[in-house]
């Protein structure tokens, strides 16, 4: 027998998946026979309580008598409303993103002085290790920045000369550093993908040492460096937005998982951005532009309610757009009449839509929005209340600000590294077990079989 083709439509690759789906079935019904937490969700669709957290608080829905009663979201970062925290560094025209990040690592609203010194701290570890760029970066482009962001971040790991130590000290070292630098790998590694497979101009300017994130980031992307102080404060809005969202979504999670073994930091963050490019999780906001552009071409009439029902049903039903069954930017685990921060993107895509005569399609976005329960509530005979969650604007501001959508799913890694950070330090600090679940396991006792014996067809 000659070797299989591991190719697409090969039959060789197909017969391999026909065994595996021959000897791989587990009925749904099983789930409940067991009692299983398909998900890590009890039966009443709250999360599996896995931790205990001081970080942030999501709130979604009230418990009475059993039941869960949708309420409007609310999210605190250490306690505090995040709508207070964006409120008040408006109202003193000041960039938030190092504050928030300092509140969620150390629990405390920085002092001006604290705040300062963090901020020049950050800055001074902008710039990468000597060679990693040119090594890591420029070497090896990839079409992903997500898959890009998490190969650098393991890289690190050999740049570091003390990688292993998971003492607070080194950690503390090793996530300050890397709120620091993702900023720089997500921008670097978005010129080489630029140059390498759009065949554009690939520039890198210089790190400007007073730069907030959101400034560095703009600077970097724009190829005159030019931006104006409103653009700036409305990414660095987004990062605030991003950066924390309670120990159970599944890229924090993910970090505490491998936090929980005594693994070192480069490995627990680089799983996390790999689980944050799921399209069922932070890769859901590049998703919901896909999606949206789907729409556009395939609805005549974009305010024709009955007509653009029609096709967020086909959507639902896996007929349409990515076939996936999904409406991204819809949904929430724990959000349900609203997701805080969408209301205030949202807001903020309303204002951009009027400024840059954009507002057909913010109104074709706000018409999917409202009509969405209802083609989920139609197709899938689901009773849960759904509303648009933190994904379904944001691709939409990033687009009305002149950010490549290649960036919309790293902008939201480099804000919530701060979260994973966060998350690391009180798993390994006050918690100090590993994470071991258990599976049921379905299989039955059988003999093993010399090769002359396994004669299938
Ligand atoms: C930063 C973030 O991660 S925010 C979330 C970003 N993700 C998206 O926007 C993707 C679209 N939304 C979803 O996939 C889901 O709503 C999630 C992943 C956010 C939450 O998932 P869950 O808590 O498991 O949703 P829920 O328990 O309500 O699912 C019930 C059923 O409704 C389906 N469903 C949930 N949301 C949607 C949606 N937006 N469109 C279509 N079907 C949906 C689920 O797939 C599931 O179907 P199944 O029973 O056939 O498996
Ligand atoms: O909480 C979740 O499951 C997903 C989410 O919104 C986030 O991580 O911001």
């Amino acid at each position: 027998m000659a070797e299989i083709v591991l190719e697409q439509d090969n039959p060789g690759l197909k017969s391999l998946c026909d065994e595996f789906r021959a000897n791989n079935k587990i009925p749904p019904e099983k789930f409940e026979l067991y009692q299983v937490k398909r998900g890590l969700r009890n039966p009443d669709g709250t999360g599996v309580m896995a931790g205990l957290t001081m970080i942030c608080n999501v709130h979604g829905y009230l418990i009475a008598d059993g039941e869960r009663i949708p309420d409007e979201g609310k999210l605190t970062y250490r306690g505090i409303d995040v709508n207070d925290i964006v409120n008040g560094c408006m109202a003193e025209n000041r960039f938030g993103y190092e504050e928030v990040a300092w509140l969620l690592l150390f629990g405390e609203l920085p002092t001006r002085e604290q705040l300062q010194t963090f901020s020049r701290t950050l800055n001074s570890y902008r710039e990468l290790p000597e060679y990693f760029a040119e090594d890591m970066i420029i070497k090896a482009p990839s079409k992903n920045i997500m898959n890009k962001l998490a190969r650098s971040v393991l890289a690190l790991y050999s740049y570091d000369e003390n990688p292993d130590d998971t003492s607070l000290e080194n950690n503390m070292r090793q996530a300050i550093q890397l709120i620091a630098r993702l900023p720089t790998i997500m921008t670097y590694a978005y010129q080489v993908k630029r140059r390498h497979f759009d065949k554009k101009s690939m520039y890198f300017h210089p790190i400007d040492p007073k730069h907030s994130t959101a400034q560095s980031i703009l600077n970097a992307i724009r190829p005159d460096r030019n931006f104006t102080d409103e653009e700036a404060k409305l990414l660095d809005l987004c990062l605030i937005l991003h950066a924390e969202h309670g120990g159970g979504n599944n890229s924090t999670f993910t970090a505490r998982v491998l936090s929980s073994t005594g693994t070192d930091t480069y490995s627990a963050i680089a799983a996390a951005i790999g689980s944050l490019k799921g399209p069922r999780h932070g890769g859901a906001n590049h998703r919901v532009m896909m999606m949206m552009n789907d729409i556009m071409e395939n609805v005549h009439n974009w305010e024709d309610e009955t007509e653009l029902s029609g096709y967020l049903d086909k959507i639902v039903r896996g007929e349409a757009a990515d076939h996936s069954g999904l409406i991204y930017g819809m949904g929430h685990a724990v959000y349900t009449l609203s997701d805080p921060r969408a209301v205030i993107l949202k807001s903020k895509a309303r204002k951009l839509a009027e400024e840059k005569d954009m507002l057909k399609k913010f109104e074709l976005f706000e018409r999917v929005e409202k009509l969405s329960p209802d083609a989920f509530a139609k197709v899938k005979g689901e009773r849960k209340v759904i509303s648009a969650n933190v994904d379904f604007y944001s691709g939409l501001v990033y687009e009305m600000l002149g950010i490549p959508s290649d960036l919309y799913t790293p902008l939201f890694a480099i804000s919530r590294i701060a979260g994973w950070c966060a998350h690391r330090m009180e798993e390994m600090e006050t918690c100090g077990r590993i994470m071991r679940p258990a599976y049921r396991s379905l299989s039955k006792s059988r003999p093993y079989l010399p090769l002359e014996e396994r004669n299938r067809e």
